[in-house]
């Protein structure tokens, strides 16, 4: 059985258990680290791991809290602002001058992959008022999803100047492949190429229809079936909708397609799965999918070995 184990990680401390446990290939998510870290990282990386595949998350045009954001407890109910500068009297989250613009009034926002959710009041252009509907602790450099928010508001977006930045001081290092996020045309996808030279992967987070998906997996040499933010942006109906749509399509794609986000995620704080976990891991191999990629399972779990031995366990023996 050729199904691919990608596992995220942040540094060293468990990345050989994870290989010696079925991991085929190590991502790294470059939104939560400075540039001068992800160097470092990677040096040490190539001492150690030179023959695995790491794949480097670029932001691309994925919306996210600024990393400088401090930690704040939401409480539902409460009134708070986004704005680009912290304000002293009211809990401000802070984003960049184009993220506040999207923040038209009764926008409903969420954080964190939908785990809290706000409602846009006001935006005076300084300031977007929003109301807390869902309670919890918002971390910097937390992503924002915009529920039903269209494609449109994303095209303008691509490479970001710190994932350019990135790519130029990265693309050396043999290794090193990318996962571009919220890609929503073959374009995005082509330019990356164009100025890594590198095997590119495109991660899907967004609707698109099966023409571009089609497009996409043309041009790119991996599709990534982002569900974390799939969810927050579709809701739990639109979500269960554009995946049936797209495993309809899989025969239509032209490249190998994994499953991103959520995947085990009931293992982050148990040791085993639950049995529609291990289920739906069956029908992806069914399906079509060539792997998966585990994100908190493995970054911030408390099982992150057991994640793995246990997908192993499944996806043998066929
Ligand atoms: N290099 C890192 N340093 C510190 N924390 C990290 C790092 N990588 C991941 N994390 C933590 O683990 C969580 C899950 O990682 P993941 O890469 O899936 O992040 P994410 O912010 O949800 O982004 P994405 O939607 O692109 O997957 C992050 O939200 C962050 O709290
Ligand atoms: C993995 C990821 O980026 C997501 O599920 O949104």
């Amino acid at each position: 059985m050729n199904f691919k184990i990608f596992a995220t990680i942040k540094d060293f401390s468990i990345a050989r258990e994870l290989l010696n446990a079925g991991v085929t290939a190590f991502r790294v998510n470059s939104s939560h680290m400075e540039i001068g870290e992800l160097i470092e990282f990677l040096e040490e990386y190539q001492f150690h791991f030179y023959n695995i595949p790491l794949y480097i998350d670029l932001k691309g045009s994925k919306k996210r809290l600024r990393k400088d954001q401090r930690t704040v407890e939401l409480i539902p109910g409460e009134k708070i602002v986004f704005a680009t500068s912290e304000s002293p009297e009211i809990k401000t989250l802070l984003v960049e001058p184009a993220v506040l613009k999207l923040l038209s009034p009764n926008l409903n926002v969420s954080l964190n992959d939908g785990k809290i959710k706000l409602k846009i009041l006001d935006n005076d252009g300084n300031r977007a008022y929003a109301i807390v509907l869902k309670a919890g602790r918002v971390h910097g450099a937390k992503g924002i999803n915009f529920e039903f928010l269209s494609d449109k508001n994303f095209r303008s977006f691509s490479l970001t100047e710190k994932d350019v930045e990135i790519i130029s001081k990265t693309r050396d290092y043999p290794f090193v492949r990318y996962a571009l996020s919220f890609v929503s045309s073959p374009e995005q996808i082509k330019n990356l190429r164009a100025i890594s030279r590198r095997y590119v992967a495109a991660k899907i987070e967004n609707y698109l229809d099966l023409d571009k998906l089609k497009e996409i997996s043309s041009e790119t040499d991996e599709m990534w079936f982002c569900r974390g933010d799939l969810g927050a942006h579709l809701g739990m109906r639109g979500l269960a909708k554009f995946y049936g749509e797209f495993v309809k399509s899989m025969r239509d794609f032209t490249c190998p397609v994994f499953m991103a986000g959520e995947v085990m995620e009931h293992m982050v704080d148990n040791p085993r799965p639950t049995r529609s976990e291990i289920c739906h891991l069956y029908d992806l191999i069914e399906h079509g999918f060539s792997g998966i990629v585990l994100s908190n399972e493995t970054v911030s779990g408390n099982f992150p070995i057991e994640v793995v031995k246990v997908v192993r366990e499944v996806i043998s023996g066929d």
